[in-house]
C-alpha cells in the first residue's frame, strides 16, 4: 500500500451513480478512493469532518436512505470541497445544465471533474475553452463516458492527437437507442415490414429509450456526442444547432405534452421512414442514423444514411455503438464496436476517468 488517497465527491445515484457507487465501494486498489459526499435531489451524505463515509456491509443506498441530511446547493457544494484537505475529484452522475454550468467555477477551484453528463462539453464553445484551456492550478476535467459510455472514444482520440495524428473522419453510430431503433426496423432481411412507430414502443417498453422517447428520436443527444469528438478532433463546434440534425420527431408532435399521445399519434407519421426503408431495400442497403465529422471539409452533420449489406453498421446487434476512425496513421479507419449505454459500462467508464484523475492527484 502506498498509503496515497483521494477524496471522492458522487452527485446523482440514478442508473449509472448507483451502478458508479456499487463498483466504487468494492474496488480494491493501492490508491484510497475515499467518499465524502453523496448526494441525490433531495437527500445526501456527507462527511463534514472529510473523514471517509463507511458503510456496514458496503451498503451506501441504505445509509443514504437513513440519513437526515438535505442535499447542499451547488455553491454550498463548492465552498464545502474547497476545503478537502486532500485532492478533491467530484464526480456528477446526473443530466444536469444546471450542474453543468457550474464546472468553469468548480475547476477554478482546484476541484477535478469525472462525469458521463454531456453538457457541459456540447454547449457554448467558451465553456469548453475554460474547462480545457484553463491554468495549470485548475481541476482536472475527464468525461470518457459522454461518448459511448465506457468503450475507449475520447482517451484513444486525445491520446492519438497529442501524439501527433490528425483526425480526418468520425462516422458511427453513437445512439444505442437509435441503433437499436435502426437494427431492428431497417434489416438486411428485406421482408421485414415492421414499423417505426411499433419499434419505438417495443423500444420503449424494453427501457432503452429516455422517459420521452423524443428526446432520443430528436437527434440532439447524438448532435451532442459529434460536437464532442469533433471538438477534441480540432473543429471549434460552436453548439449543437450549428449543424444539420435530422430529427425523427414529426413537426406535429414536437408540441404534444402527454407521452402516451406522442406514441399513439406516431403511426400516422410511419409512411415516410417506411418509404425510405423500402427505396433503400431495393439498392440492397439499410437505414442507419449516423453523426459524421468531416475535418478536411470542416463539416458535421447528424442524419439517416445507407449502407450495404456487407457494411459493419448495417450488421449492428441490440442497442451497441460502432464508431468509425480514420485519421491520417490510421488510413483503414480504426473501428470501436459495443454497448454504448447501460448502467455498468458506463458508470464503469466513469470509475476508469477517475482512476485516471486519482493517479494524477493522489497525495
Ligand atoms: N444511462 C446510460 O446508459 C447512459 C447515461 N449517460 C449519462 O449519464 C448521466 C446519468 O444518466 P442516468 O443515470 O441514466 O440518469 P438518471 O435519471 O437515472 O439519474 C440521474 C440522477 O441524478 C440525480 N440528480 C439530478 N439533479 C440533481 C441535483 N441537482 N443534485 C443531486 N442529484 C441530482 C437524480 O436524483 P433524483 O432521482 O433524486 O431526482 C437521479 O438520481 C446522464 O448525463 C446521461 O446522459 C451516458 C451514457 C450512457
Ligand atoms: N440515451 C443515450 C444514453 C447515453 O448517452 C443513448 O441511447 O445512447
Ligand atoms: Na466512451
Amino acid at each position: 500500500m502506498s498509503g496515497k488517497a483521494v477524496n471522492v465527491a458522487v452527485i446523482g445515484a440514478g442508473v449509472v451513480g448507483a451502478s458508479f457507487l456499487d463498483q466504487i465501494v468494492d474496488m480494491k486498489t493501492s490508491i484510497s478512493y475515499n467518499l465524502i459526499l453523496v448526494a441525490e435531489a433531495n437527500q445526501s451524505l456527507i462527511s463534514k469532518d472529510f473523514k471517509p463515509l463507511e458503510f456496514v456491509n458496503n451498503d451506501w443506498k441504505a445509509a443514504l436512505a437513513a440519513s437526515g441530511d438535505k442535499t447542499m446547493t451547488l455553491p454550498e457544494t463548492i465552498d464545502f470541497l474547497k476545503k478537502s484537505p486532500l485532492p478533491v475529484i467530484l464526480v456528477d452522475n446526473t443530466s444536469s445544465a444546471y450542474i453543468a454550468d457550474f464546472y468553469p467555477e468548480i475547476v477554478k477551484n482546484g476541484i477535478s471533474i469525472a462525469t458521463p453528463n454531456k453538457k457541459a462539453f456540447s454547449s457554448d464553445f467558451k465553456v469548453w475553452q475554460q474547462l480545457f484551456e484553463g491554468k495549470q492550478t485548475d481541476g482536472l476535467v475527464y468525461h470518457e463516458a459522454t461518448v459511448g459510455a465506457g468503450l475507449p472514444i475520447i482517451s484513444f482520440l486525445r491520446e492519438i492527437i497529442q501524439t501527433g495524428d490528425e483526425v480526418e473522419k468520425i462516422e458511427g453510430i453513437f445512439s444505442g437507442t437509435l441503433s437499436y431503433i435502426f437494427n431492428e426496423f431497417s434489416t438486411i432481411d428485406s421482408k421485414n415490414d415492421v414499423k417505426f412507430s411499433d419499434v419505438v414502443k417495443v423500444a420503449k417498453e424494453l427501457g432503452y429509450t429516455e422517459p420521452d422517447p423524443r428526446d432520443d428520436l430528436n437527434g440532439l443527444d447524438v448532435a451532442r456526442k459529434v460536437t464532442i469528438v469533433a471538438r477534441i478532433s480540432g473543429l471549434p463546434i460552436e453548439n449543437p444547432s450549428a449543424f444539420p440534425v435530422h430529427s425523427l420527431v414529426p413537426k406535429q408532435l414536437e408540441s404534444v405534452q402527454s407521452i402516451p399521445e406522442f406514441l399513439e399519434q406516431l403511426p400516422n407519421y410511419d409512411d415516410e421512414l417506411r418509404k425510405l426503408k423500402e427505396e433503400a431495400a431495393k439498392e440492397n442497403k439499410v437505414l442507419r442514423f449516423i453523426g459524421k465529422v468531416d475535418l478536411k471539409a470542416k463539416t458535421a452533420s447528424v442524419g439517416i444514411e445507407k449502407y450495404e449489406h456487407s457494411h459493419p453498421f448495417a450488421s449492428l446487434k441490440g442497442s451497441d455503438n460502432v464508431i468509425s476512425i480514420k485519421t491520417k496513421r490510421y488510413t483503414n479507419p480504426v473501428v470501436i464496436q459495443g454497448a454504448g449505454a447501460g448502467s455498468a459500462v458506463t458508470a464503469a467508464g466513469v470509475l476508469g476517468d477517475v482512476i485516471k484523475a486519482a493517479q494524477r492527484l493522489a497525495k
